[in-house]
């Protein structure tokens, strides 16, 4: 079972500034995995280095951080939410499903630098859990999906 409260505990904080903390989230996933980059039409061919003051990116971080705290809220009953975000980066964005360990384990790391306060050993053991049943929830709703790298 995972511990959706404590998440949702952390979950209010990541909330004050869900923009920048989304933002800070691509901008790690793009450094530390630079291959991810060739996913993103909007920021393939601009260099990293210019994507830290990007609008897009930061608008995006919006858009990935909303639908996460969307599943979050739903303490475990996120059934709905996790097809829909299955069926677009599926058939319409065509990432293949392992991106989203990379993308949790990405989000791990920034809240406990960020959060130290809130990331105790507790929560970053929910979190982690409950990253770990969503990723492979998706695993599935890929392997349903038929999905084709
Ligand atoms: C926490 C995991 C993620 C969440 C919650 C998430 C959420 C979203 C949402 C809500 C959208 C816009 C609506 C839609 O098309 O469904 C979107 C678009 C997109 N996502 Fe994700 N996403 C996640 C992970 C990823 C990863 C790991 C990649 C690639 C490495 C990715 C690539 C894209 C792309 C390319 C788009 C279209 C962007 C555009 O407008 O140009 N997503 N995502």
């Amino acid at each position: 079972m995972c511990d959706w409260d404590l998440i949702n505990k952390v979950w209010a904080k990541v909330e004050e500034d869900l923009a920048g903390n989304g933002q800070t989230v691509l901008l790690r996933l793009l450094e530390e995995h630079p291959e991810t980059k060739a996913h993103f039409p909007k920021f393939k061919d601009i260099p990293l280095g210019q994507l830290t003051s990007n609008a897009d990116v930061k608008t995006h971080g919006n858009t990935v951080f909303k639908a996460l705290g969307d599943v979050v809220k739903q303490k475990g009953k996120h059934a709905s939410n996790l097809q829909a975000l299955a069926t677009t980066h599926i058939n319409k964005h065509k990432i293949p499903p392992q991106n989203f360990t990379l993308i949790t384990n990405v989000i791990l790391k920034v809240f406990a630098e960020k959060f130290p306060g809130e990331m105790t050993a507790p929560a970053q053991e929910a979190f982690s859990k409950a990253f770990k049943a969503i990723c492979s929830e998706l695993e599935d709703l890929y392997k349903k999906g038929g999905f084709q790298s």
